[in-house]
């Protein structure tokens, strides 16, 4: 058993080290509603080491401290650092399935409004297609001369799975590792009455798709009240206004 309180693995002056990116992340979402009253969270793993830095559950995410991150080996999944007065997020298992399954560099994790409408309104799938924003949003396909992941276009359609919300977080294990396999290119999955999930090779990346899903989601409600579908083609909107 190594030593859990060694605090070099939390110690930078560097902001992008993950026990101090993590904590600036937490505090953005707070301002943004998505991570409120201890909800959500984040993990990322450690761009040279590998190591994945947990966000602890239980706290208000907004006032996290470095000294508060969880950190863990990738390969072993032991514990290499545990806060004292805390204990691991909720969201671990699922993180660990969203790096496993995705081979994710980091995922965000938030009780977005946005989310928890949209899975009221949708049944199985969030479905908005022709909006400029889905080029944010990796296809799932990778280019095979560059060897990056190739965006969704302008005309493309993006769907991302809804799974139903369980009584502890933890438990949405076996649901999450289903949704995963059946839908290959997906880059996020939202749980219904609970928020969202989104990963991506980097934690910048995860970002960049989180706040597009965000965008997308609050438009596919503003276009659901309208009563235009969400995957109306381009010039079909005439027919649904009044
Ligand atoms: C408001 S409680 C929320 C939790 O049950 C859970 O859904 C969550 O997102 C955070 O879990 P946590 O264990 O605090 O990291
Ligand atoms: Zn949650």
């Amino acid at each position: 058993m190594s030593n859990q309180n060694d605090d070099s693995l939390i110690h930078s002056d560097d902001p992008r080290h993950p026990a101090n990116l993590i904590c600036t992340l937490c505090e953005q979402f707070f301002h943004n509603n998505w991570c409120t009253g201890t909800g959500g969270g984040i993990s990322m793993k450690h761009p040279t080491t590998n190591h994945y830095y947990l966000a602890p559950s239980g706290v208000q995410k907004e006032q996290m401290k470095p000294e508060d991150i969880f950190v863990m080996d990738s390969q072993t999944l032991e514990y290499l650092r545990v806060p004292p007065k805390y204990k691991p997020s909720a969201c671990t298992p699922l993180f660990l399935a969203c790096y496993k399954k995705r081979n994710a560099g980091g995922i965000i994790h938030t009780h977005s409004q946005n989310a928890d409408v949209c899975s009221l309104i949708f049944k199985d799938q969030l479905k908005i297609a022709n909006i400029e924003q889905i080029k944010a949003i990796p296809s799932g396909n990778i280019d095979p001369t560059t060897g990056k992941d190739i965006s969704l276009s302008f005309f493309d359609t993006l769907s991302i799975p809804i799974i139903e919300n369980v009584a502890h977080e933890e438990d949405l294990i076996d649901s999450l590792n289903d949704v995963l396999d059946k839908n290959p290119h997906t880059c996020a999955v939202i749980v219904r009455r609970h928020g969202i999930f989104v990963w991506g090779p980097t934690i910048d990346k995860a970002k960049i798709y989180n706040e597009a899903i965000d965008y997308l989601m609050e438009l596919a409600i503003k276009m659901y009240q309208l009563g235009i579908p969400t995957t109306c083609g381009i010039g079909e909107e005439k027919n649904y206004l009044k």
